[in-house]
């Protein structure tokens, strides 16, 4: 297989080296559709199936013709690439695609979706970390100004002898105090822990096992531990809950609860009232978390996320970076389950397989256009990019939506064909989830295997890489485990994927399965 050429190496040493170990060592030269094309040591072209598609990121596959047709026009037209801070006609014409099909797909979908570009689904997140702050804030600030209007009119009434300051919780008074002390000590206790409150950064929520991006703010809503855990103290914390446990999330937002302090006045005596204070700022969620094994949330768990987020008055996040653009069948997978967003975020086959985009769209209700020119980056919505946009969302709603039902077809052909096998061999195989193109096979625990290659590969948390370096040794099809999942072997090609190349998957899954049934741990070692 090759790999890169000799010399001295100043990226992806590491990387490299690990890729070889498991036998994905491979550098590919050529791709198209769902295929991907690397020469072997004598030279020849070799061809494989890719199930990995970029991560979900290719819907209409390696090198489109018709999306390079149209970027090599776009660019033999000369179009405008970087034009920032004028009018981009393109970044409405997106928004516009975009809003009619949320209004189509949102169950009860109302109202109007305002768009903020991105040059990634990590950004995308982020640029939602940032709104909900401001948000948050705006809530915060209301109430802060609504509790010193009633300081001063207690301090009015307290004055004018109109009212006395009630016995309270918060501050053990002298008994020398005159009422106006009183009340100047109570306000100053209040004052101090309102202050401590308002100054704390928001706690987010997110679903047990989700990706939500590497960067700073993003990597904290992503719970595997290796990629956040050294960065936490770098921005707000999560609470992570687990999708399908309504008590627990319940739970969790009484635990977060917190109060500020307001002193009222009501028929001649101040009291101390608590109002509720805005601590959690979104909750992120993905409709089928696909890092967890490409697990779909249940109708139940969506509208439990959503009543919580209703109950708080925080934004539901709902981020389709992964399961969005018409991978599961649907253009949000979301729909499905009749998960309804306050925001979204769309990226991976939003770029077309050769751009990079992404986006945030936020409900006219919550949207604060403020933002339009708070947040902004070099390379956002550029005009090639964006005219890439448009090309797959043309392509994606032509026909009455041919692309979905497509998408739908061949997920339900392809997973068929992974059940049929789990069903063959139900003491190697543990499920398939997913839906539509987002696919996972979920092999059972390894760890405790009669065969020692097999137990060390399970014990290292690495079985479902050294499975992928045998399909593609073995089978020339490339496949990637999910995430922390490691057990769990991903499948999201592209809407071009033939029934010949399922038999093929099918062909090579039964030979995997084969190979753990009869414990062959060597063969897995490349
Ligand atoms: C729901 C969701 N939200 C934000 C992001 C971040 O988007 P970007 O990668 O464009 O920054 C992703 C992108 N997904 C990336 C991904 C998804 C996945 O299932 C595994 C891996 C991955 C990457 C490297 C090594 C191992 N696994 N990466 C996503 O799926």
């Amino acid at each position: 297989m090759s790999s890169p050429a000799g010399g001295p190496v100043f990226a992806d040493r590491v990387l490299n080296d690990w890729l070889s170990s498991v036998g994905l060592g491979i550098e590919y030269s050529r791709a198209e559709a769902n295929t991907l094309y690397y020469v072997d040591e004598d030279g020849q072209e070799v061809p494989v199936l890719d199930h990995v598609c970029g991560f979900g990121s290719l819907i209409f596959g390696h090198n489109n013709p018709d999306i390079v047709a149209h970027a090599k026009t776009v660019l033999d037209r000369q179009v405008p690439v970087y034009v920032q801070l004028s009018h981009q006609s393109h970044a409405n014409d997106i928004a516009a695609v975009l809003h009619a099909i949320l209004r189509r797909e949102i169950p009860g979908g109302d109202g109007d979706y305002a768009a903020i570009f991105a040059n990634s689904g990590a950004e995308a997140v982020e640029i939602c970390v940032k709104h909900a702050e401001l948000e948050r804030r705006a809530r915060i600030a209301k109430l802060t100004e609504e509790i010193a209007r009633n300081a001063e009119e207690a301090r009015g009434a307290v004055g004018a002898g109109r009212a006395t300051v009630a016995e309270n919780p918060y501050v053990q008074f002298d008994r020398a105090s005159g009422e106006s002390d009183k009340l100047e000590q109570l306000l100053a206790e209040a004052g101090r822990r309102n202050a401590e409150l308002t100054a704390r950064g928001p706690v987010h929520l997110a679903l047990e096992n989700a990706f939500h991006g590497k960067l700073v703010a993003s990597v904290q809503l992503t719970q595997n531990p290796h990629w956040r855990l050294p960065f936490t103290s770098l921005a707000s914390s999560t609470r992570f809950l687990r999708a399908n446990r309504p008590d627990e999330m319940k739970a969790a937002v009484e635990e977060l609860r917190t109060s500020l302090l307001d002193a009222l006045v009501d028929d001649g005596v101040v009291t101390v009232v608590e109002r509720d204070f805005p601590l959690v700022g979104a909750f992120f969620v993905e409709p089928v978390q696909g890092a967890n094994g490409m697990r779909p949330l249940t109708e139940a768990a969506a509208r439990e996320i959503r009543a919580v987020c209703d109950a708080v008055g925080c934004p539901l996040i709902v981020d389709e970076i992964h399961s969005g653009m018409g991978r599961t069948g649907a253009f949000l997978a979301s729909s499905h389950m009749g998960l309804r967003g306050d925001y979204y975020t769309l990226a991976k086959s939003i770029g077309g397989g050769i751009a990079k985009n992404a986006v945030a769209l936020f409900h006219r209700d919550r949207f604060r256009p403020e933002f339009e020119v708070m947040h902004s980056s070099t390379f956002a919505k550029d005009g090639f990019s964006a005219s890439i946009a448009l090309k797959v969302l043309e392509m994606l709603e032509a026909d009455d939506g041919r692309a979905y039902r497509i998408a739908a077809e061949r997920g339900d052909r392809l997973k068929g064909a992974l059940t049929a096998v789990a069903a063959d061999f139900p003491d190697v195989v543990d499920a398939v989830h997913g839906i539509g193109l987002m696919l996972a096979v979920e092999f059972k625990d390894q760890t405790r295997a009669s065969s020692e290659p097999l137990r060390e590969k399970a014990a290292s948390g690495m079985l479902g890489y050294f499975i992928a370096g045998l399909i593609l040794r073995e089978h020339h099809i490339r496949v990637l485990p999910v995430g922390p999942a490691g057990n769990s072997v991903r499948f999201e090609p592209s809407i071009y994927l033939t029934d010949a190349d399922i038999a093929r998957t099918e062909n090579a899954l039964r030979d995997v399965c084969t190979i753990l049934r009869d414990q062959e741990g060597d063969r897995l070692t490349p």
